[in-house]
Protein backbone atom coordinates (compact mmCIF):
# COMPACT_ATOMS: atom_id res chain seq x y z
CA UNK A 1 0.00 0.00 0.00
CA UNK A 2 1.59 3.24 -0.50
CA UNK A 3 2.45 5.49 2.12
CA UNK A 4 0.30 7.62 3.44
CA UNK A 5 2.76 10.13 5.05
CA UNK A 6 5.65 11.95 2.58
CA UNK A 7 8.95 12.46 4.04
CA UNK A 8 9.52 15.31 5.64
CA UNK A 9 12.11 17.95 3.75
CA UNK A 10 13.91 20.86 4.78
CA UNK A 11 11.34 23.89 3.94
CA UNK A 12 12.71 26.37 1.45
CA UNK A 13 12.11 29.76 2.25
CA UNK A 14 12.14 31.86 -0.85
CA UNK A 15 13.51 35.40 -0.74
CA UNK A 16 11.04 38.38 -0.90
CA UNK A 17 10.14 39.81 -4.14
CA UNK A 18 12.19 42.96 -5.50
CA UNK A 19 10.99 46.16 -5.06
CA UNK A 20 13.14 47.45 -8.06
CA UNK A 21 10.37 49.03 -11.01
CA UNK A 22 12.40 46.94 -13.49
CA UNK A 23 11.02 47.19 -16.95
CA UNK A 24 8.69 44.01 -17.48
CA UNK A 25 7.27 42.19 -20.47
CA UNK A 26 3.53 42.34 -20.38
CA UNK A 27 3.24 39.01 -21.03
CA UNK A 28 -0.86 36.99 -21.15
CA UNK A 29 -2.49 35.23 -18.23
CA UNK A 30 -3.93 31.84 -19.37
CA UNK A 31 -6.54 30.93 -16.78
CA UNK A 32 -6.11 27.54 -17.27
CA UNK A 33 -9.44 26.23 -15.51
CA UNK A 34 -11.32 27.32 -18.26
CA UNK A 35 -9.73 24.95 -20.76
CA UNK A 36 -12.40 22.59 -18.74
CA UNK A 37 -15.17 23.02 -21.19
CA UNK A 38 -15.66 23.64 -24.83
CA UNK A 39 -16.61 27.75 -24.57
CA UNK A 40 -13.24 27.97 -22.53
CA UNK A 41 -11.10 26.55 -24.95
CA UNK A 42 -12.05 28.56 -27.99
CA UNK A 43 -11.46 31.63 -25.71
CA UNK A 44 -8.04 30.60 -24.80
CA UNK A 45 -6.98 29.04 -28.08
CA UNK A 46 -7.42 32.30 -29.04
CA UNK A 47 -5.31 33.95 -26.43
CA UNK A 48 -2.49 31.28 -26.61
CA UNK A 49 -2.15 31.51 -30.17
CA UNK A 50 -1.33 35.37 -30.24
CA UNK A 51 0.63 35.32 -27.45
CA UNK A 52 2.65 32.58 -28.58
CA UNK A 53 3.14 34.36 -31.48
CA UNK A 54 3.69 37.61 -30.41
CA UNK A 55 5.57 37.45 -27.63
CA UNK A 56 6.66 33.69 -27.47
CA UNK A 57 5.89 33.44 -23.62
CA UNK A 58 2.99 33.72 -21.56
CA UNK A 59 1.40 32.93 -18.08
CA UNK A 60 -0.70 30.17 -16.54
CA UNK A 61 -2.43 30.31 -13.24
CA UNK A 62 -5.15 28.06 -12.47
CA UNK A 63 -3.25 25.00 -13.30
CA UNK A 64 -4.30 22.82 -10.63
CA UNK A 65 -1.46 22.97 -8.04
CA UNK A 66 -2.03 24.94 -4.69
CA UNK A 67 0.16 27.36 -3.10
CA UNK A 68 1.12 24.72 -0.92
CA UNK A 69 1.77 21.90 -3.60
CA UNK A 70 3.73 24.61 -5.54
CA UNK A 71 6.09 25.22 -1.98
CA UNK A 72 6.89 21.54 -1.21
CA UNK A 73 8.25 20.92 -4.75
CA UNK A 74 10.50 24.13 -4.16
CA UNK A 75 11.29 22.35 -0.81
CA UNK A 76 12.35 18.61 -2.66
CA UNK A 77 13.64 20.86 -5.63
CA UNK A 78 16.82 22.01 -3.18
CA UNK A 79 17.27 18.62 -1.74
CA UNK A 80 19.78 17.62 -4.90
CA UNK A 81 21.62 20.66 -4.41
CA UNK A 82 21.52 21.14 0.00
CA UNK A 83 21.34 17.78 1.16
CA UNK A 84 24.35 16.23 -1.43
CA UNK A 85 27.93 16.41 -0.46
CA UNK A 86 30.07 17.15 -3.07
CA UNK A 87 31.31 14.00 -3.66
CA UNK A 88 28.36 12.26 -3.99
CA UNK A 89 27.49 15.12 -6.60
CA UNK A 90 29.76 14.09 -8.77
CA UNK A 91 28.48 10.01 -8.79
CA UNK A 92 26.04 11.60 -10.40
CA UNK A 93 27.37 13.56 -13.04
CA UNK A 94 25.62 14.06 -16.15
CA UNK A 95 27.84 13.29 -19.20
CA UNK A 96 26.47 16.38 -21.55
CA UNK A 97 29.43 16.21 -24.11
CA UNK A 98 29.93 12.81 -24.40
CA UNK A 99 25.79 11.59 -24.48
CA UNK A 100 24.28 14.85 -25.38
CA UNK A 101 22.00 14.43 -22.67
CA UNK A 102 21.44 16.87 -19.08
CA UNK A 103 20.28 13.71 -16.95
CA UNK A 104 22.10 14.30 -13.69
CA UNK A 105 24.21 17.21 -12.44
CA UNK A 106 25.68 20.04 -14.73
CA UNK A 107 28.18 20.89 -11.85
CA UNK A 108 29.12 25.05 -11.73
CA UNK A 109 31.49 26.25 -13.67
CA UNK A 110 31.02 23.55 -16.69
CA UNK A 111 29.77 26.11 -19.43
CA UNK A 112 32.15 29.01 -20.60
CA UNK A 113 30.16 32.72 -20.16
CA UNK A 114 32.08 34.88 -21.80
CA UNK A 115 36.50 36.03 -21.23
CA UNK A 116 36.98 32.92 -19.11
CA UNK A 117 34.18 33.62 -16.99
CA UNK A 118 32.11 30.66 -16.38
CA UNK A 119 28.66 29.98 -14.49
CA UNK A 120 27.55 29.30 -11.28
CA UNK A 121 24.81 27.21 -11.59
CA UNK A 122 23.98 23.86 -10.84
CA UNK A 123 21.17 21.93 -12.10
CA UNK A 124 20.09 18.45 -11.32
CA UNK A 125 17.91 17.02 -13.96
CA UNK A 126 15.40 13.64 -13.68
CA UNK A 127 13.41 12.24 -16.39
CA UNK A 128 9.47 11.70 -16.32
CA UNK A 129 10.36 8.24 -15.73
CA UNK A 130 12.40 8.38 -12.51
CA UNK A 131 13.65 5.42 -12.46
CA UNK A 132 15.69 5.57 -15.45
CA UNK A 133 18.77 6.72 -13.35
CA UNK A 134 19.96 6.30 -9.73
CA UNK A 135 19.43 9.34 -7.58
CA UNK A 136 21.51 10.38 -4.84
CA UNK A 137 20.43 9.04 -1.81
CA UNK A 138 18.83 11.88 0.21
CA UNK A 139 17.07 12.63 -2.79
CA UNK A 140 15.59 8.98 -3.59
CA UNK A 141 12.66 9.52 -0.99
CA UNK A 142 10.96 12.00 -2.79
CA UNK A 143 10.56 10.08 -5.99
CA UNK A 144 7.18 9.35 -6.22
CA UNK A 145 6.69 13.10 -5.47
CA UNK A 146 8.95 13.67 -8.32
CA UNK A 147 6.89 11.14 -10.23
CA UNK A 148 3.23 13.01 -9.82
CA UNK A 149 4.50 16.14 -10.73
CA UNK A 150 6.11 15.25 -13.26
CA UNK A 151 2.89 13.88 -14.66
CA UNK A 152 0.38 16.85 -13.01
CA UNK A 153 2.83 18.98 -15.32
CA UNK A 154 2.50 16.91 -18.38
CA UNK A 155 -1.29 16.08 -18.58
CA UNK A 156 -2.81 19.32 -16.70
CA UNK A 157 -0.49 21.83 -17.97
CA UNK A 158 1.85 20.76 -21.16
CA UNK A 159 -0.91 18.65 -22.66
CA UNK A 160 -3.74 21.26 -22.31
CA UNK A 161 -1.79 24.00 -23.65
CA UNK A 162 -0.62 21.42 -26.95
CA UNK A 163 -4.66 21.25 -28.12
CA UNK A 164 -4.69 25.17 -28.02
CA UNK A 165 -1.71 25.53 -29.78
CA UNK A 166 -3.11 22.71 -32.44
CA UNK A 167 -6.39 24.91 -32.70
CA UNK A 168 -4.00 27.62 -33.35
CA UNK A 169 -2.85 26.23 -36.35
CA UNK A 170 -6.06 24.55 -37.41
CA UNK A 171 -5.14 20.90 -36.44
CA UNK A 172 -7.28 18.36 -34.97
CA UNK A 173 -6.86 19.05 -31.15
CA UNK A 174 -4.47 16.28 -30.28
CA UNK A 175 -2.37 16.68 -33.21
CA UNK A 176 0.79 17.63 -30.74
CA UNK A 177 -0.42 16.20 -28.00
CA UNK A 178 0.03 12.49 -29.87
CA UNK A 179 3.52 13.82 -30.49
CA UNK A 180 4.33 14.04 -26.44
CA UNK A 181 3.50 10.49 -25.14
CA UNK A 182 4.23 10.63 -21.30
CA UNK A 183 5.06 7.00 -21.75
CA UNK A 184 6.82 7.11 -25.21
CA UNK A 185 11.07 7.05 -25.90
CA UNK A 186 12.04 10.93 -25.30
CA UNK A 187 13.45 13.24 -22.66
CA UNK A 188 10.95 15.63 -21.27
CA UNK A 189 12.34 15.94 -17.57
CA UNK A 190 11.75 17.96 -14.73
CA UNK A 191 14.99 19.93 -13.73
CA UNK A 192 15.81 21.65 -10.23
CA UNK A 193 18.15 24.47 -11.42
CA UNK A 194 20.01 26.47 -8.77
CA UNK A 195 22.10 29.92 -9.15
CA UNK A 196 24.67 31.52 -7.01
CA UNK A 197 25.73 35.16 -6.84
CA UNK A 198 29.11 35.89 -8.32
CA UNK A 199 31.74 37.83 -7.48
CA UNK A 200 31.99 41.60 -8.50
CA UNK A 201 34.97 40.76 -10.98
CA UNK A 202 32.63 37.71 -13.18
CA UNK A 203 30.04 40.50 -13.30
CA UNK A 204 32.06 42.95 -14.99
CA UNK A 205 33.54 40.68 -17.30
CA UNK A 206 30.43 38.64 -18.72
CA UNK A 207 28.21 42.39 -18.72
CA UNK A 208 26.09 40.97 -15.76
CA UNK A 209 25.13 38.35 -17.70
CA UNK A 210 24.57 34.68 -16.05
CA UNK A 211 22.79 33.03 -18.86
CA UNK A 212 23.57 33.70 -22.40
CA UNK A 213 20.55 34.34 -24.64
CA UNK A 214 19.06 30.85 -26.30
CA UNK A 215 16.22 29.29 -27.13
CA UNK A 216 15.27 26.50 -25.91
CA UNK A 217 15.37 23.34 -27.79
CA UNK A 218 12.27 21.27 -27.26
CA UNK A 219 9.08 22.28 -27.83
CA UNK A 220 7.55 23.74 -24.64
CA UNK A 221 9.66 24.55 -21.22
CA UNK A 222 7.24 24.79 -18.44
CA UNK A 223 8.92 27.21 -15.74
CA UNK A 224 7.36 27.27 -12.05
CA UNK A 225 7.55 31.13 -11.63
CA UNK A 226 9.81 32.08 -8.76
CA UNK A 227 10.68 35.09 -6.92
CA UNK A 228 14.48 36.34 -7.61
CA UNK A 229 14.26 38.02 -10.74
CA UNK A 230 16.80 37.89 -13.27
CA UNK A 231 14.63 36.12 -16.21
CA UNK A 232 14.30 38.21 -19.47
CA UNK A 233 13.16 37.98 -22.89
CA UNK A 234 14.10 39.76 -26.00
CA UNK A 235 11.11 41.66 -26.93
CA UNK A 236 9.85 41.89 -31.07
CA UNK A 237 11.53 45.80 -30.27
CA UNK A 238 14.81 44.65 -29.57
CA UNK A 239 14.83 45.50 -26.13
CA UNK A 240 15.45 43.11 -23.00
CA UNK A 241 12.42 43.02 -20.61
CA UNK A 242 12.26 41.27 -17.33
CA UNK A 243 9.91 38.55 -16.52
CA UNK A 244 8.07 39.14 -13.47
CA UNK A 245 7.47 36.91 -10.86
CA UNK A 246 3.51 35.66 -10.31
CA UNK A 247 2.67 33.51 -7.43
CA UNK A 248 2.24 30.25 -8.27
CA UNK A 249 1.74 30.76 -11.90
CA UNK A 250 3.91 29.18 -14.63
CA UNK A 251 5.63 30.46 -17.35
CA UNK A 252 5.39 28.86 -21.06
CA UNK A 253 7.81 29.63 -23.34
CA UNK A 254 8.09 27.95 -27.24
CA UNK A 255 11.51 26.48 -27.96
CA UNK A 256 13.35 25.74 -31.32
CA UNK A 257 11.02 22.11 -31.87
CA UNK A 258 7.85 23.79 -31.93
CA UNK A 259 9.18 26.13 -34.22
CA UNK A 260 10.47 23.76 -36.97
CA UNK A 261 7.32 21.88 -36.66
CA UNK A 262 4.90 24.92 -36.96
CA UNK A 263 6.64 26.05 -39.80
CA UNK A 264 7.56 29.26 -37.71
CA UNK A 265 4.28 29.72 -37.05
CA UNK A 266 5.20 29.61 -33.53
CA UNK A 267 8.63 31.10 -32.35
CA UNK A 268 11.20 30.12 -29.96
CA UNK A 269 11.66 33.26 -28.14
CA UNK A 270 15.27 34.35 -27.35
CA UNK A 271 15.27 34.51 -23.75
CA UNK A 272 18.70 35.19 -21.00
CA UNK A 273 19.04 35.22 -16.95
CA UNK A 274 21.16 38.43 -15.80
CA UNK A 275 22.19 39.53 -12.49
CA UNK A 276 19.05 39.95 -10.30
CA UNK A 277 18.25 43.66 -8.71
CA UNK A 278 20.35 45.31 -5.81
CA UNK A 279 17.51 44.50 -3.44
CA UNK A 280 18.38 40.48 -4.34
CA UNK A 281 22.38 40.25 -5.10
CA UNK A 282 23.00 38.23 -2.11
CA UNK A 283 20.24 35.68 -2.72
CA UNK A 284 20.80 32.21 -4.23
CA UNK A 285 17.72 31.59 -7.28
CA UNK A 286 16.16 28.29 -7.09
CA UNK A 287 14.28 26.92 -10.44
CA UNK A 288 11.44 24.09 -11.00
CA UNK A 289 10.96 23.53 -14.90
CA UNK A 290 9.54 20.72 -16.88
CA UNK A 291 11.51 20.72 -20.38
CA UNK A 292 9.28 19.15 -22.77
CA UNK A 293 10.50 17.58 -25.81
CA UNK A 294 8.58 16.43 -28.41
CA UNK A 295 9.07 11.94 -28.84
CA UNK A 296 12.57 11.54 -29.82
CA UNK A 297 11.87 9.75 -33.03
CA UNK A 298 9.71 12.23 -34.20
CA UNK A 299 11.76 14.72 -37.22
CA UNK A 300 11.47 18.04 -36.64
CA UNK A 301 10.10 19.26 -40.25
CA UNK A 302 7.15 21.84 -41.11
CA UNK A 303 5.99 19.30 -43.89
CA UNK A 304 4.31 17.15 -40.81
CA UNK A 305 1.49 19.38 -40.84
CA UNK A 306 1.65 22.04 -43.62
CA UNK A 307 -0.62 20.15 -45.46
CA UNK A 308 -3.23 20.00 -43.32
CA UNK A 309 -3.15 23.00 -42.00
CA UNK A 310 -5.06 25.51 -43.27
CA UNK A 311 -3.64 28.24 -41.35
CA UNK A 312 -0.20 27.22 -42.75
CA UNK A 313 -1.69 27.23 -45.90
CA UNK A 314 -2.66 30.69 -45.95
CA UNK A 315 0.67 31.78 -43.97
CA UNK A 316 2.99 29.71 -45.30
CA UNK A 317 6.02 28.17 -43.42
CA UNK A 318 8.83 29.51 -42.90
CA UNK A 319 12.29 26.91 -42.54
CA UNK A 320 15.15 27.45 -40.49
CA UNK A 321 17.28 24.41 -41.97
CA UNK A 322 18.58 25.55 -45.34
CA UNK A 323 18.56 21.45 -45.87
CA UNK A 324 15.53 19.95 -47.99
CA UNK A 325 13.04 19.11 -44.93
CA UNK A 326 14.08 15.13 -45.38
CA UNK A 327 17.06 15.60 -43.62
CA UNK A 328 15.71 17.90 -40.80
CA UNK A 329 16.61 16.25 -37.19
CA UNK A 330 14.82 14.12 -35.52
CA UNK A 331 13.70 15.40 -31.87
CA UNK A 332 16.74 13.17 -30.47
CA UNK A 333 19.39 14.05 -33.26
CA UNK A 334 18.15 17.92 -32.23
CA UNK A 335 18.54 17.68 -28.74
CA UNK A 336 21.77 15.64 -28.42
CA UNK A 337 23.61 17.92 -30.70
CA UNK A 338 22.43 21.26 -29.52
CA UNK A 339 23.10 19.45 -25.60
CA UNK A 340 26.62 18.42 -26.35
CA UNK A 341 27.73 21.76 -27.92
CA UNK A 342 26.01 23.81 -25.39
CA UNK A 343 28.68 25.78 -23.00
CA UNK A 344 31.65 24.22 -24.79
CA UNK A 345 31.60 24.79 -28.25
CA UNK A 346 33.72 27.81 -30.24
CA UNK A 347 31.08 30.24 -30.96
CA UNK A 348 31.45 32.58 -33.94
CA UNK A 349 31.80 36.41 -33.70
CA UNK A 350 28.95 38.26 -36.08
CA UNK A 351 28.31 41.23 -36.97
CA UNK A 352 26.14 42.12 -34.94
CA UNK A 353 27.86 42.97 -31.73
CA UNK A 354 26.74 40.95 -28.77
CA UNK A 355 25.54 37.84 -31.34
CA UNK A 356 27.33 34.82 -31.73
CA UNK A 357 26.59 31.60 -33.54
CA UNK A 358 27.30 28.14 -34.56
CA UNK A 359 25.45 25.43 -37.17
CA UNK A 360 24.11 22.66 -35.35
CA UNK A 361 22.30 20.37 -37.80
CA UNK A 362 22.47 22.98 -40.74
CA UNK A 363 20.78 25.26 -38.85
CA UNK A 364 22.11 28.95 -37.16
CA UNK A 365 21.87 29.11 -33.77
CA UNK A 366 22.43 32.05 -31.79
CA UNK A 367 23.52 32.81 -28.54
CA UNK A 368 23.11 36.61 -27.20
CA UNK A 369 24.82 38.35 -24.11
O1 LIG B 1 16.48 30.32 -14.79
C1 LIG B 1 15.69 30.78 -15.60
O2 LIG B 1 14.81 31.60 -15.24
C2 LIG B 1 15.74 30.37 -17.04
C3 LIG B 1 16.71 29.30 -17.35
C4 LIG B 1 16.75 28.95 -18.81
O3 LIG B 1 16.43 29.73 -19.66
C5 LIG B 1 17.19 27.62 -19.24
O4 LIG B 1 17.72 26.87 -18.40
O5 LIG B 1 16.99 27.27 -20.42
FE1 LIG C 1 16.04 28.68 -21.52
Amino acid sequence: MPSLTVPSAPRYISPAPTQEKLDYADLAVIDLSKAHDAQGRAELAVQVTEAMKMQGFFYVINHGYTSAQTERMFDIADIPFSGVSDEEKSLYRGKMKETGSFQGYKPRQYWHIDNGVHDQLEHYSINRDVTKRQHPEAVRPFLPEIEAFARHTHFNVLHPILRLLARGLELHEDALVDLHGFDSVGETYVRFMKYYPRSEAEELKTNNVWLKGHTDMGSITVLYSQPVAALQILARDGKWRWIRHVENALVINAGDALEFISGGYYKATVHRVVQPPADQHTHTRLGLFYFCMTDDAVQLSPDLFAGESAVLQRVGVVRRSADADADAPSMEQWRRARTSAYGQSELKKTAESKVEEEVINGVVVRHYS
